[in-house]
């Protein structure tokens, strides 16, 4: 299975396009969207999820052109939006029953599979009790079932770790990490960590184009040999960044350890180079475009 995208462009009725130009070849696996505020991931999302319709471009999804035969992908589709909204009166239950009606699936085996659901996202217990009594994370954990109903073989999750705990962020990556083999599952994430840790691919976008697309492993090589670590006196911070790039600081006893982006014949004294993560050559990489 292959998403193929070409030369997508969406402009909303505002003078800088949403997504400019954008073209990225989707395969089976993990795709971690990131990028900044405004950067176009949720409208890339509700593109490929035929929400909302591109201005110029194609999207052919097994070669079939799902903008003029949306259907060929709605079959296939699970989607879990940012602003995923619920009915409060439903319990679990009759939510899971109502969307798998909304989306033609029934039969004997619909109460197995919302079982099933359930238990993956950890709501068994709660699931007779009105949805509107759920907490954020446990509204966003059906809203991850609801994208599994119908055993989809595309997977668009937008922001799917929003308000889980650690435990609960935990059991999303194992769900992810047992449906990516037969799937294209694409999902944005603010958390560079839950992206680094379910993704095979990464995309880097801003301002609605694409900086890179790669397995994981190379876009953190990008960053290798820029990232640095120095201890500094507290009140040299704010000078330290007037010159450099900082990524992170920490408190170390009366000093503080920053993080920061360089080049190697252009490092502040006593610093040590260190090994990157995605965070790192997340940051590198939209600095250097920004
Ligand atoms: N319905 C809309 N009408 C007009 N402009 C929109 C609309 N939806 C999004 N935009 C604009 O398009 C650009 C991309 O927005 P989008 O929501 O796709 O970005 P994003 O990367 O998902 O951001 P975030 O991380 O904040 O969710 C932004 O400038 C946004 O203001």
């Amino acid at each position: 299975m292959a998403l193929i995208i070409t030369n997508l462009t969406k402009k909303y009725n505002t003078q800088k396009p949403a997504l400019t130009d954008y073209s990225i070849n989707i395969n089976k696996g993990v795709l971690g969207l990131l990028g900044p505020n405004g950067a176009g991931k949720s409208t890339l999302m509700k593109i490929i999820a035929t929400i909302s319709k591109p201005s110029s471009g194609t999207l052919l999804l097994d070669g079939a052109d799902i903008v003029q035969k949306p259907d060929t992908i709605r079959k296939v589709l699970g989607y879990l939006p940012q602003d995923f909204g619920v009915y409060p009166n439903l319990n679990a239950y009759e939510f899971l029953e109502y969307i798998a009606a909304m989306k033609g699936i029934g039969g004997k085996r619909l109460r197995q599979r919302i079982d099933l659901l359930l238990e993956g996202v950890n709501l068994t217990a709660d699931a007779k009790r009105p949805i509107g009594t759920y907490s954020g994370g446990m509204k966003q954990r059906i809203g991850i079932a609801q994208a599994l109903l119908n055993d989809p073989k595309v997977l668009i999750f937008d922001e799917p770790t929003v308000g889980l705990d650690p435990e609960e962020r935990m059991r999303f990556r194992q769900l992810i990490s047992d449906l990516a083999h037969d799937c294209i599952i694409i999902l944005s994430s603010h958390i560079v960590s839950d992206i680094e840790t379910i993704a095979d691919e990464v995309a880097i976008m801003q301002d609605g184009k694409l900086i890179t697309h790669a397995p994981q492993y190379d876009i953190i090589k990008q960053a290798e040999g820029r990232i640095f670590e120095v201890l500094l006196e507290t009140n040299t911070l704010n000078q330290f960044k007037n010159q450099y790039k900082v990524i992170d600081t920490a408190r170390q006893s009366d000093r503080i350890k920053v993080r920061y982006i360089s080049t190697k014949d252009n490092v502040a004294p006593e610093s040590i180079s260190v090994t990157a993560t995605l965070e790192d050559a997340y940051l590198f990489l939209t600095h250097k475009n920004g």
